[in-house]
């Protein structure tokens, strides 16, 4: 079986068709562009409302079986920004890693770097992990934090997933 990615925007305005979503296509293009390892997605565009959110994850990572669900939106200071409490509540091991480097590289890009709350944790051995919303941030972000996932996968039971050495080289320390 091909190992399953979940793609999931979460914007009140992409899933009400008051814009295209363009944070989905982001996610996906940078996978087929990082992946040598063939996959099938499954792809969500859901309204920034908690309950939706964790039942959307609870299903990738336990129903669908996803070894990597990447979400994007939802992650600032506005009040229907509910993106990390909805993760917090579904993952019962959080790797603060993700946020704080994605976070620390993402001020070369934009001052308001340190408005995402993006965080990233595990649920069995699915691993989830927050982008912000806007769609350009997407590859800023997984640039930076792409190498250390395929051996997280591997460390928490998931399948292996081989990356493209020439796009993003996936780091597996000697053991
Ligand atoms: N899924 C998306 N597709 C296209 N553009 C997006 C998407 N999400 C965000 N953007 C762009 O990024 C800008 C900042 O996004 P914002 O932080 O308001 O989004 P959000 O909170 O993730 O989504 P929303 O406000 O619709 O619930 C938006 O004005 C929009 O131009
Ligand atoms: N790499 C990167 N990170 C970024 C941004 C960006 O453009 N690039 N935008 C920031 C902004 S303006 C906000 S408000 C927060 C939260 O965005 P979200 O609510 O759309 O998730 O992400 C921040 N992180």
């Amino acid at each position: 079986m091909k190992p399953r990615i979940g793609i999931v925007t979460i914007s009140d305005r992409a899933s009400s068709g008051v814009y295209e979503d363009l944070g989905g296509p982001a996610i996906r293009d940078t996978l087929r562009a990082y992946l040598a390892t063939p996959w099938e997605e499954r792809y969500h565009v859901i309204p920034d409302e908690q309950p939706v959110i964790e039942a959307t994850l609870r299903a990738l990572c336990d129903e669908e079986g996803c070894c990597l669900v990447l979400t994007t939106g939802g992650t600032g200071p506005s009040p229907r920004d509910v993106t990390p409490e909805a993760t917090r509540a579904v993952c019962p091991r959080i790797l603060d890693g993700f946020g704080e480097r994605m976070r620390a590289v993402s001020l070369q890009y934009v001052p308001t770097a340190i408005l995402s709350r993006q965080m990233a944790g595990l649920r069995g051995s699915s691993l989830v992990v927050n982008l912000p919303g806007r769609p350009k941030s997407i590859r800023e972000c997984l640039d930076a934090v792409f190498p250390a996932i395929p051996y997280c996968i591997e460390l928490a039971g998931g399948p292996i997933l081989e990356t493209d050495p020439a796009v993003i080289k996936a780091f597996r320390p000697a053991r």
